[in-house]
C-alpha cells in the first residue's frame, strides 16, 4: 500500500521541440509570433520524492568524467560546457520565489528531479525551455499548486529562469511549449505592460499545411546570433526597428494565411520573414550553414525559414509532394537531414484551457 502511494508521487512530464513559423525573433523585441510544438523531438522530466533535495546530471549531457583530456576537450569544443543541471536549478529556484511573493504555500518536502532530451542541442528547436518547460509542469503537480499560476504566466517562469543563466531567449519559445499546438502571441508593449504577459491564442494545428524540417548536425550559439542585433535594437537604429515591425506583421498576416488556407501566401511570407533576418543579422552572424540550408530548400521552389535562431530550418512546399520529394533528394545530396514535421496537439487540460481567455 505504502509503495503505491509512493509510485503515484512520482511525475513525469514532457515538453516538445518549438518551430517558430513566422514572427521570430520578433518576440524579443515586442512583436508578434505563430509558432507550434512538435512530436519529433522532446524532453522529459522527472520528479519523484526523495529526503534530500537532489538534482540529478544526466549521464550524457552534464558528463563529468573522461576517458582523456582530449576527450574533455573536443566535448567542451562540440557541446560547451553546460548540460541542463543549472537549467533545473534555475527553475526549482524561479518557482520557489513566485510562490513566496505571491503567498503560494508549498507542502515542506524534498524530491529528486532527473530529465533526459532529444532535442538536437542549440539547433533553434528551443531545447533548453523544453527542459525547463517540463521540470516547471513537474514542480506544479508535486506541489499541486498548478490552478494557482495562471497558464499566461508560466512562460514568463521559464524565460526568467534562463535568464538567471544569461541565455539570451524570447517568451516565443516558452508559450509555444507551455501550451502545445499552435499559438498565435502577440506581445505588444500595451499588452506586456497591462497584463503582465501577451495575448496568446491556440489555433487548430490541422490548420498547418505539411511542413518540413531541415537541419545540420553543426549547432550554433544563440547568444551569438542574437547579440549584434540586440544591441542596435537598444542604440534605436531606425533600419532594425522597422525591420522588426514588418517580422512581426507577418505572424499576423500567417495567422489570416493559415484561416485562409492560403498556403501560397503563406510560403511567401515565410520567405520574407527569413530574408528580413538576414538583412538584419548579416551573413556572418547566421552563418553559411544555416544560410545553405535554407538556400537547397528554395532551390527546389520550396519556402524556408529559421525554426529559432538557426540550426533547424522550416519549409513548405506550396506545389505538394513532387515538390517535397525534390526536397528530400536536394537535403541528402547536401548532406542535411529532412523530415515532415509531426506537430503535437496543446497540451493543456481542459480545466486549464477553459480558463483562457476566448476572443
Ligand atoms: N540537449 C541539451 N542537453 C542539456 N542541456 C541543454 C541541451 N540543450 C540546451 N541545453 C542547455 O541550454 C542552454 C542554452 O541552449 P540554447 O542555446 O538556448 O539552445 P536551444 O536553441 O536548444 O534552446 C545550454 O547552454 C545548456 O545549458
Ligand atoms: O531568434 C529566434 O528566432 C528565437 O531565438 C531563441 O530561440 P532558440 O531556440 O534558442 O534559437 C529565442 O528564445 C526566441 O525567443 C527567438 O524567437
Ligand atoms: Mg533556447
Amino acid at each position: 500500500m505504502a509503495a503505491a502511494t509512493k509510485a503515484e508521487m512520482v511525475f513525469e512530464r514532457r515538453a516538445y521541440a518549438r518551430v517558430g513559423l513566422l514572427g521570430n525573433p520578433s518576440d524579443m523585441y515586442s512583436g508578434k509570433a505563430l509558432s507550434f510544438t512538435i512530436t519529433d523531438f522532446s524532453a522529459t522530466v522527472r520528479l519523484r520524492p526523495s529526503p534530500e533535495l537532489l538534482i540529478q546530471p544526466h549521464p550524457h549531457h552534464d558528463l563529468v568524467a573522461f576517458p582523456s583530456l582530449p576527450h574533455l576537450v573536443s566535448r567542451l569544443q562540440n557541446e560547451g560546457y553546460y548540460g541542463g543541471v543549472r537549467l533545473l536549478m534555475a527553475i526549482c529556484k524561479v518557482f520557489y520565489n513566485h510562490c513566496i511573493q505571491n503567498n503560494i504555500s508549498l507542502k515542506a518536502e524534498n524530491f529528486t528531479l532527473s530529465y533526459d532530451t532529444n532535442i538536437p542541442r542549440q539547433a533553434g528547436l528551443s531545447g533548453s525551455s523544453a527542459i525547463v518547460c517540463a521540470a516547471l509542469n513537474c514542480l506544479l503537480d508535486f506541489y499541486d499548486v498548478r490552478h494557482l499560476i495562471q497558464v499566461e504566466l508560466r512562460p514568463n517562469l521559464i524565460l526568467d529562469a534562463e535568464k538567471e543563466l544569461g541565455i539570451v531567449a524570447g517568451l516565443q519559445d516558452r508559450v509555444a511549449q507551455v501550451y502545445g499546438g499552435l499559438v498565435y502571441m502577440d506581445f505588444s508593449q500595451e499588452h506586456m505592460d497591462k497584463l503582465g504577459h501577451g495575448i496568446y491564442r491556440p489555433l487548430d494545428v490541422n490548420l498547418l499545411p505539411p511542413l518540413y524540417l531541415i537541419y545540420a548536425e553543426n549547432p550554433s550559439d544563440s547568444g551569438k546570433v542574437h547579440s549584434s542585433v540586440r544591441q542596435r535594437w537598444l542604440n534605436g537604429d531606425e533600419f532594425i526597428i522597422s525591420c522588426m515591425k514588418e517580422v512581426a506583421q507577418l505572424a499576423l498576416d500567417g495567422r489570416r494565411a493559415l484561416l485562409q488556407k492560403d498556403y501560397t501566401e503563406l510560403a511567401r511570407l515565410m520567405n520574407r520573414n527569413f530574408d528580413l533576418r538576414r538583412e538584419m543579422s548579416g551573413d556572418d552572424v547566421l552563418g553559411s550553414v544555416n544560410i545553405k540550408m535554407v538556400e537547397v530548400a528554395r532551390s527546389v521552389g520550396a519556402s524556408s525559414k529559421f525554426t529559432g535562431s538557426g540550426g533547424a530550418v522550416v519549409a513548405l512546399c506550396p506545389d505538394g509532394e513532387a515538390q517535397a520529394e525534390l526536397l528530400h533528394k536536394a537535403c541528402q545530396e547536401s548532406g542535411f537531414v529532412v523530415q515532415q514535421i509531426k506537430v503535437a496537439p496543446s497540451v493543456l487540460s481542459d480545466e486549464e484551457l477553459t480558463s483562457l481567455p476566448t476572443c
